[in-house]
């Protein structure tokens, strides 16, 4: 962590992390057209009030989200997110992979544990603590929060740890379920493995298994 109190939102040049920070320079400098910069949660029709379930990403996508500048846009695990809340009556598509696409969710945000992208798709421990000030924030903001749905590992590890929860009591799987405090009210954590092209290419997620993941989410949420 910084120490220091952070908003819910990064600002899109954030410069926290200088391993970040210089990638992002680099990507900018190979392709100015991108977004390159600290991705902004994707907030649903009506805002944050209406937010009852919080999905978090690990971090942007290289040629996903940090191209497109929304959260999961652009890659296949956002292909596999959004027509999975398609399908579960979360969003309302098309989903056309760019944030002009007039997607809407309803009742869901969707964020991510690191908001920069990172070299190899792997943040550090240093970089998930840092970033996680703005988790804190995020969650402190939304006052009708209810569940959580963490997408991988290192997403289900920072939250806890947001949340002040302890990781060693609370292990990861899929379908993992806790019900923690949050700083508005009680939340339901749900876990899932990440929706990422490896995992389903290697078995280790189908989209029966995601879907069913999202469903208890949404049911957690009471949407
Ligand atoms: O975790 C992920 C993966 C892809 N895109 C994101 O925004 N987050």
């Amino acid at each position: 962590m910084t120490g220091k109190a952070l908003p819910p939102e990064a600002p899109p040049d954030c410069p926290l992390c200088p391993r970040l920070v210089a990638f992002r320079e680099a990507n900018e400098a190979a392709h100015p057209e991108w977004f390159n910069g600290a991705v902004p949660s994707f907030a649903p029709e009506g805002g944050e009030e209406f937010v009852r379930l919080l999905i978090i990403g690990l971090a942007p996508g290289l040629q996903g989200a940090n191209k497109t500048g929304r959260p999961f846009t652009g890659d296949y695990a956002g292909d596999l997110l959004y027509a999975t809340l398609i399908e579960s009556g979360l969003a309302s598509g098309p989903y056309e992979r760019r944030p002009d696409d007039a997607l809407t969710l309803r009742g869901v945000m969707v964020t991510n544990a690191v908001r920069c992208v990172p070299p190899q798709n792997k943040p550090t421990a240093q970089e998930a603590n840092t970033c996680r000030g703005y988790l804190q924030a995020r969650m402190a903001a939304l006052p009708n929060l209810r569940a959580l749905l963490c997408l991988g590992k290192i997403s289900h590890d920072s939250t806890l740890r947001a949340l002040g929860a302890r990781v060693a009591s609370h292990p990861f799987g899929h379908e993992a379920s806790y019900d923690l405090q949050g700083p508005n009210g009680p939340l339901t954590l749900v876990s899932s493995y990440h929706c990422s092209r490896y995992n389903t290419n290697t078995g280790v997620l189908t989209e029966a298994m995601f879907d069913s993941a999202v469903r208890r989410a949404k049911s957690a949420a009471g949407l």
